[in-house]
C-alpha cells in the first residue's frame, strides 16, 4: 500500500534477487504513473488499498508517515489473522498502528533504506501485536536478501531512521562533493564521480570485512607529514565530523516528531 521510492526499490531488489517473483507482488497507488511503473515490473496495481490487503499474505505500509492511518483503517476489515502488516513509515509507532489494524494484528516495523535495490540495505525492525517469531523470521529472510536487518527495541527505530534510514542522503552528497573536489583538481567528471564512489564502496567494506576501527584504518591511510593529514585538518577546521552527529541527531528528532499527531 503506497508505491513511491521505498516500494519500488524494495519490490525490485526483492524481484531481481529471486526471493517473490513480480506476480506475487500487488501494489495500490492514487498515482496512475507509479501503478503503470509497477504494472511494468510485472505486479499487479489494484485501485484500493482494500484490495491488496484482501489479496495478500504479507502487506507493506509505504505511505507517507501521515496516511497511514487512513490506509490501514482501508485495510482492517479483510486482514486475515495471519496477515502480516509490515509498515515502513518513519515514525509510526506500533501502537499507533495497532490502533488503526486492530489490537490483534500481528506487525511490523521496519526501518529500510533505499540501497535495498542493490541488495545492501542497512535495516532494522521490532515486532508488535500478535506478530510471532515466525513473522520474525519472515521478515528477516525477507530483508537479508535485500541486505542487513538487526532486530531491536521499538525505542532504537528513531535512531536508525536518522542513521541508515536518510544515511543514504548524506553519502550521496559525500559522493557528488568528493567528486566536485576531483573535478576542481582536474580531473574529468566520470573518473571523479567512479573514483569517490569506489572509495566510498571499499572503505565501508574495510570496516565490515576487518571489523578494525575506523580511527585505526583511517591512520592507516595518514602518513605523517602526507597529503592525507592534509585533507584531515581541513575536515576537522570544517567541523565534518560535528556535521555528521548534527546530521544524525536532526534527523532523529525529526523521526520522533513524525510519531505525534500531524
Ligand atoms: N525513501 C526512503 O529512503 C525511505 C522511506 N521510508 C518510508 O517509506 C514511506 C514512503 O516514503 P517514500 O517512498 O520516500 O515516499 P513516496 O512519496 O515516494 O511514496 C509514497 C507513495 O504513496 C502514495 N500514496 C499516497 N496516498 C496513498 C494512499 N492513500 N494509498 C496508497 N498510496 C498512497 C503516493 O502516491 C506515493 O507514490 C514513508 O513512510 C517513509 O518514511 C523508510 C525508509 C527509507
Ligand atoms: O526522509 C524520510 O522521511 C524517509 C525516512 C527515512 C528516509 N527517508
Amino acid at each position: 500500500m503506497g508505491s513511491g521510492q521505498m516500494a519500488e526499490a524494495l519490490a525490485r531488489g526483492l524481484i531481481d534477487r529471486g526471493v517473490v517473483q513480480a506476480s506475487q507482488i500487488c501494489c495500490s497507488d492514487p498515482a496512475p504513473a507509479r501503478k503503470e511503473l509497477f504494472r511494468s515490473l510485472g505486479c499487479t496495481p489494484y485501485d484500493t488499498n482494500f484490495e491488496v490487503a484482501k489479496n495478500c499474505d504479507v502487506v507493506f505500509v509505504s505511505v507517507k508517515p501521515q496516511y497511514v492511518h487512513t490506509v490501514l483503517t482501508e485495510a482492517r476489515p479483510v486482514l486475515k489473522e495471519d496477515t502480516l502488516v509490515i509498515s515502513i513509515a518513519a515514525g509510526i509507532t506500533v501502537a499507533q498502528l495497532l490502533e488503526a489494524a486492530g489490537p490483534n494484528a500481528r506487525v511490523c516495523r521496519v526501518m529500510p533504506n533505499t540501497p535495498c535495490l542493490v541488495g545492501e540495505t542497512a535495516a532494522a525492525m521490532c515486532l508488535g501485536g500478535k506478530a510471532t517469531s515466525d513473522d520474525g523470521e519472515t521478515v528477516v529472510s525477507l530483508f537479508s536478501a535485500v541486505g542487513k536487518i538487526y532486530q531491536l527495541d521499538e525505542k532504537l527505530l528513531a535512531a536508525v531512521t536518522g542513521l541508515s534510514g536518510s544515511g543514504p542522503a548524506y553519502i550521496y552528497m559525500l559522493i557528488e562533493a568528493l567528486a566536485d573536489g576531483g573535478v576542481r583538481a582536474g580531473l574529468p567528471r566520470d573518473v571523479a564521480q567512479g573514483l569517490a564512489a569506489q572509495t566510498v564502496l571499499g572503505s565501508a567494506k574495510m570496516v565490515l570485512e576487518t571489523g578494525r576501527h575506523p580511527g585505526a584504518l583511517k591512520d592507516m591511510v595518514t602518513s605523517p607529514g602526507g597529503t592525507t593529514i592534509a585533507g584531515v585538518h581541513e575536515l576537522e577546521k570544517a567541523g565534518f565530523r560535528a556535521a555528521c552527529i548534527n546530521a544524525v541527531v536532526a534527523a532523529t528528532q525529526r523521526a520522533n516528531e513524525l510519531s505525534k499527531p500531524q
